[in-house]
């Protein structure tokens, strides 16, 4: 009698291990279970897109970019200074005043909080660079209300973001879910703006 209630005792301390481990791990990665299909175009249909626009004589950037903290700013502001483009901030209307839990939820619900400004003319634009900071190993839910709010196709989409210590690829499957038909290249982190030369430079957008 005593053995199998310490079978019992047993069974039920590694049933609440388990459910505490997944409960945190499902806090920590809030897209982790959430279905993120990518349709966004093949890498020689990108490639054939990227060639015409690098043959055009004028091409127009935009740097479209959401920063909670100041820092994907600083990194945005340098990128529209080297590549002479336009520069957009991605406001979400109601703000954060919880932003670990609120950016949690919207992430894990896949939400597209409402945005308080829009891009007039992106039909203008051939080159659209998106920033944003790494938020719970995703990208920040108004990054997808901005994909998803305009008719991408045609253009290069080029991430870019800043972390404390993720890397890009973790935040793609987020960020292609909202490309479908889209040519996205070349994403990169920046974890300072001495960095963008070079990865500008990568990019093929400026000489060196
Ligand atoms: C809600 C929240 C979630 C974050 N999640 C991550 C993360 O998953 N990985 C990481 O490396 N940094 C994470 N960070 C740190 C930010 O990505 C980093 O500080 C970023 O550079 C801030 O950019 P910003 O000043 O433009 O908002 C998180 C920050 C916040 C506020």
């Amino acid at each position: 009698m005593k053995r199998k209630k310490g079978w019992i005792a047993g069974i039920v301390v590694i049933a609440v291990i388990a459910i505490l481990f997944g409960g945190y791990n499902l806090y920590r990665y809030p897209a982790m279970f959430r279905s993120l299909p990518d349709h966004s175009l093949n890498d020689s249909q990108v490639e054939e897109l990227r060639e015409e626009i690098f043959s055009q004589s004028d091409v127009k950037v935009l740097v479209a970019y959401f920063s909670y903290s100041g820092t994907t700013r600083n990194v945005a502001t340098a990128l529209r200074e080297k590549t002479g483009g336009d520069l957009f901030e991605i406001t979400p209307q109601d703000g954060y005043s919880n932003v670990y839990m609120e950016s949690n939820s919207e992430i894990r619900r896949n939400e597209r909080p409402a945005l308080t400004d829009t891009v007039e003319n992106m039909e203008d634009y051939d080159i659209v660079f998106v920033g944003y900071p790494v938020w719970w190993h995703a990208t920040p839910a108004p990054i997808n209300t901005f994909l998803e709010s305009y008719d991408l196709t045609g253009k290069l989409i080029i991430p870019f973001c800043t972390s404390g210590g993720s890397d890009i690829d973790e935040t793609m499957p987020t960020f292609l879910h909202s490309c479908d038909g889209l040519a996205v290249y070349g994403e990169r982190r920046i974890s300072g703006t001495s960095q963008i030369d070079g990865w500008l430079s990568e990019l093929g957008l400026i000489g060196g």
